[in-house]
C-alpha cells in the first residue's frame, strides 16, 4: 500500500514517535511524505520515505495529485487545528480529495491508531479492487 505521511510542524514529533512506534508496520509498505515530514522520518526513524515538496511550497498537491490518480491508499495527515496555515487552502482542497475518492484518512493519532491496526490486519486490501 501506498501511505502518505504528513504533519504541521507542532505535530511532527507525534507523527515520528508514531512511525517509530508502528516501524514494522510501515517498513512493509510505501511511504510517502510532504518534504519536512519525510525528513524527519527518514532521519529519525530511518525507513525509505519519498519525499514531495514542503507542505506549503505544493506538497499537499503534490499529495493530492497522487490521490486523484487513484495512486495513494491512505493518508496520515497529523493536523494542528490551533494554528493557522499559509496554505489552508491546500489543506482544504486534500482532505476534500480524500472524500470524493473515499481514501482512508486519519487526521490525529487516536484515529491513525485504529487504522495502522487495519492495515496490519489487511483491512485494506479492497483498495487493491477499486484501482
Ligand atoms: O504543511 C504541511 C502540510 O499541510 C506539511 O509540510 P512539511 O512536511 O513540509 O512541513
Amino acid at each position: 500500500m501506498k501511505i502518505a505521511l504528513i504533519a504541521h510542524d507542532k505535530k511532527k514529533n507525534e507523527l515520528v514517535n508514531f512511525v517509530l512506534a508502528y516501524k514494522t508496520v510501515f517498513e512493509k509498505h510505501e511511504l510517502y511524505a510532504t518534504g519536512t515530514t519525510g525528513e524527519q522520518v527518514i532521519e529519525k526513524v530511518g525507513v525509505p520515505v519519498h519525499r514531495f515538496r514542503s507542505g506549503p511550497h505544493g506538497g499537499d498537491q503534490q499529495i493530492g495529485a497522487m490521490i486523484a490518480e487513484q495512486e495513494m491508499d491512505i493518508v496520515i495527515f497529523f493536523r494542528d487545528p490551533l494554528t493557522a496555515q499559509p496554505h489552508e487552502p491546500d489543506v482544504s482542497a486534500l482532505l476534500r480529495l480524500c472524500d470524493v475518492y473515499k481514501i482512508p484518512l486519519a487526521t490525529n493519532i487516536a484515529a491513525a491508531e485504529i487504522l495502522i491496526h487495519g492495515l496490519d490486519r489487511g483491512d485494506f486490501q479492497w483498495r487493491e479492487i477499486v484501482k
